[in-house]
């Protein structure tokens, strides 16, 4: 049935807010409070829909395990953890990439050099791929400290504006992988819902640029 009901899981904090302008602009009807209630399940039942917010790292989460349909995730989440769900659409919102940094004019020490990162994954396939041996150390924010006080002498983090690393005086060493955020689907839920997910799919395909 083409208008089966629906569950989203939208990641809550900085794409929230992309993610509802796109969905808006693809003509769903949302609420004004939609955007800042506090409730973690807000039901648009004109448009069928469900939400759930929950935290970016854990939309896959709530995806894989079926309890949402879909789902927005940023791929960088999609890179350091394989799931079980079907990647639908980029949506080119919240756009950012990857990228390993550290101290200027530095080289990483030859034997098991650390490296700080809250993408300890991403960060270990990116070094075995380059022949080096380190050590992950996982963090779960302010990466950039890690340089600066001798905890590691390389980050993996998300980069944006750059401003985090210049004020902090660190630069670039590589860019690892380009981040957008996407919309991804339980497979089952694919199969089952397929028409109406697929409707939802050409909506927003139509209006991303
Ligand atoms: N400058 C950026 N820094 C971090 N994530 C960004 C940035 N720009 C876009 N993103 C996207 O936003 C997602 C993270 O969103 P957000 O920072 O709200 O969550 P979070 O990392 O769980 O935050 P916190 O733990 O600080 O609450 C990432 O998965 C990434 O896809
Ligand atoms: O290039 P920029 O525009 O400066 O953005 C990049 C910074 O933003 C993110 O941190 P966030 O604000 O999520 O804080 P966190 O350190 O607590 O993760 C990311 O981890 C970088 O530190």
């Amino acid at each position: 049935m083409n208008n089966s009901f629906l569950t989203i899981a939208m990641p809550k904090g900085r794409i929230f807010e992309e993610a509802a302008e796109l969905l808006r602009k693809a003509g769903f009807r949302l609420p004004p409070e939609f955007d800042d209630s506090r409730k973690l399940i807000l039901e648009v039942e004109e448009e069928n829909l469900r939400f759930i917010l929950a935290k970016p790292m854990d939309v896959v989460t709530y995806v894989e395990h079926g309890v949402a349909d879909i789902g927005i995730a940023g791929k960088d989440v999609m890179l350091e953890e394989e799931r079980d769900v079907y990647e639908l659409l980029d949506l080119k919102i919240s756009a950012c990439y990857l990228a390993v940094a550290g101290l200027p004019g530095t080289k990483i020490s030859d034997i098991a050099p650390k490296i700080a990162s809250k993408y300890p994954n991403v960060a270990s396939s990116y070094f075995r791929e380059q022949g080096e041996q380190v050590e992950i150390i996982k963090l779960n924010g302010s990466i950039e400290l890690a340089p600066l006080i001798g905890l590691a002498e390389r980050i993996v983090d998300i980069v944006s504006t750059g401003q985090t690393l210049k004020e902090n005086g660190l630069v670039e060493y590589a860019k690892i992988a380009d981040v957008t955020s996407r919309l991804v689907a339980n497979p089952v839920s694919y199969r089952i819902k397929e028409a109406r997910i697929t409707e939802i799919v050409d909506r927003l395909a139509e209006i991303i640029e």
